[in-house]
């Protein structure tokens, strides 16, 4: 019996269907950690390796239901965020984080309001060393994410538009 899966208030199939390929898609299995697994909002961008610096920084201020969308390059190697950050990004009004890499603290991140999406997880933290970059151009598999581009998360996956479109009469 598959799992039950509350329909999301915008869903990815929607948005695709009503921009064509005015909207990319992730090419990502991502897995689903956050206590919500629909969520939108316009892109906050972060590139880094192995440090989660930024990833904090960004997420100790106002979400304002903004997504933050962090290129780690696919590292399977360490956790960019766990259950301190995911409680920080709820209280802060982050509608959620798409996560190029790993987290943990699963346990504790289902409990967050808060979408979370990454590859996987891994118990290893990363380094705190302030590297990486805020604000811009990203790839993640290959699609470019700009800061300020709508994301639109589902149980479907992720999609990335310019703007949204209106799905009235859907
Ligand atoms: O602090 C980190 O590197 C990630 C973590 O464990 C947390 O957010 O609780």
């Amino acid at each position: 019996m598959p799992r039950k899966i509350a329909t999301p208030k915008l869903a990815t199939a929607d948005v695709c269907d009503a921009m064509g390929k005015a909207v990319k898609v992730l090419p990502v299995k991502f897995q689903d950690f956050g206590g919500n697994i629909d969520f939108a909002g316009p892109a906050v961008t972060v590139r880094t390796l192995d440090d989660n610096s930024k990833v904090k920084a960004l997420l100790a201020t106002k979400g304002e239901g903004r997504v933050l969308v962090v290129d780690g390059d696919g590292s399977e190697r360490t956790a960019l965020m766990g259950g301190n950050l995911a409680v920080l990004a709820a209280q802060n009004g982050w509608a959620g984080a798409v996560i190029y890499g790993c987290v943990r603290d699963s346990h504790e991140l289902c409990r967050e309001d808060v979408g979370i999406k990454a590859l996987g997880t891994c118990p290893r933290k990363t380094e705190k060393l302030d590297r990486g970059e805020i604000d811009c151009e990203i790839a993640i598999a290959g699609v470019t994410v700009h800061p300020g581009n709508w994301i639109v998360a589902d149980a479907d996956g992720v999609v990335v538009t310019k703007e949204l479109p209106s799905l009235d009469g859907q």
